[in-house]
């Protein structure tokens, strides 16, 4: 077996070398509007699932290939949370964060021309109340723009969470230990 992780994310690059596993990457570029009333679950496997189809389909010999998608987004009273526009995007939605408890979903699936697989993890993640001024210095570092919610909870954002229940691997882009059951029965 031949796994592609079909992701442009050096967080899951990171995450599934440190688990052991061998792959290489491809990238791709969808449109990741979501569809009216589409939740969560439904939303981060969708595209999960497309980002892998759209790998698969340049390999039309290889029969023993895998590919991995993924995608991850923050959920806040039913609110979906993609990356921020910009600095101003990026301080709205740390100051919906502050104080209080949300959800992060990442969808993925595994496809081979034999089988699909999809799943999506959630972990809460609890942050604690920040001030104007811990949001705007946060901001000025630039870690917020290419992540869902504005922040890296690997990164500067780990000191404004306290707490977390689920899988801490799932947060940053993509949750290692469903990846290596789901891979099991390819
Ligand atoms: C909440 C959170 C998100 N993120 C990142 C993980 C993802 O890379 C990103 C969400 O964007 P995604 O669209 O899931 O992934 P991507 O655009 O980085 O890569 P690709 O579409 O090619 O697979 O946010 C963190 O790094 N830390 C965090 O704490």
């Amino acid at each position: 077996m031949r796994l592609i992780l079909a992701s442009a994310s050096p967080r899951r690059r990171e995450l599934l070398t440190q688990a052991g596993i061998v792959f290489t990457v491809e990238t791709t570029d969808i449109d990741e509007s979501q569809y009216p009333g589409e939740d969560p679950v439904s939303y981060t496997t969708r595209l999960a699932r497309e980002k892998a189809q759209i790998v698969l389909a340049r390999h039309p010999c290889e029969h023993d290939l895998v590919v991995l998608g993924a995608d991850t987004t923050v959920t806040l009273d039913n609110v979906l949370l993609g990356k921020p526009t910009g600095a101003a995007d990026a301080v709205v939605m740390l100051r919906a964060l502050s104080g209080r408890a949300h959800q992060v979903v990442t969808g993925i699936a595994l496809l081979s021309f034999q089988k699909a697989v999809t799943h999506a993890e959630t972990t809460s993640v609890f942050f604690q109340a920040m001030t104007e001024h811990e949001i705007a210095e946060y901001v000025a570092t630039g870690e917020p723009m290419d992540k869902a919610g504005a922040y890296g909870i690997q990164g500067g954002a780990a000191r404004f969470i306290p707490r977390i229940e689920g899988d801490y691997s799932n947060v940053v882009g993509l949750p290692i230990a469903a990846v290596a059951n789901l891979l099991k029965s390819f």
